[in-house]
């Protein structure tokens, strides 16, 4: 893992949320972008060497719908940055991760992604991505 790539926050309305996230970190989202394979939206914004993603559901029964209805709005996942995602994969399996699914997935921000179930990390959802070449 070479470095948290992003962390997600769940949001009810992405057009507030990137205001006062504006207002927070003195800048605008380089990125707004829906992944609907994800029945998200999401924006980006740059803090140094790390970014923030804001994601707020498409749909009524997506994850971060789902989290909304039993969490509210806060901290949804960590996303780090992998050189290598299948062999990740593979070194995160054999430590008896839950990785979800066999195959990475096309994310947001020209990623290839993947995630870690909560239960199997201590209760936090573990996203990794690969820059698309
Ligand atoms: C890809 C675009 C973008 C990117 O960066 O590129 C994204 O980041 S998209 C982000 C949205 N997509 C995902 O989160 C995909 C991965 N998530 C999942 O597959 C599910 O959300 C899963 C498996 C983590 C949970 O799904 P499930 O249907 O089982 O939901 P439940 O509500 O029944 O939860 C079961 C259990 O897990 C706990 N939980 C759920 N979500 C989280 C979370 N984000 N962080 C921590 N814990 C979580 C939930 O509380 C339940 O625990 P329990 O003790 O049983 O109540
Ligand atoms: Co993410």
């Amino acid at each position: 893992m070479k470095k948290i790539e992003h962390l997600g926050i769940a949001v009810k309305n992405l057009e507030n949320s990137n205001a006062l996230f504006e207002k927070l970190l003195g800048e605008g989202p380089y990125k707004e972008e829906k992944v609907a394979s994800e029945g998200v939206k999401t924006s980006f914004f740059k803090n140094g060497p790390t970014k923030i993603e804001l994601l707020e559901s498409l749909n009524e029964e997506g994850p971060i719908a789902k989290f909304l209805k039993s969490k509210g709005e806060g901290i949804h996942h960590v996303a780090f940055e992998v050189d290598d995602i299948y062999a990740e994969m593979e070194r995160l399996k054999q430590e008896g991760f839950q990785v979800l699914g066999d195959r990475p997935k096309k994310g947001a921000d020209n990623k290839w992604v993947v995630f870690v179930h909560p239960k199997s990390t201590n209760g936090v959802l573990i996203e990794l991505c690969q820059e698309i070449e």
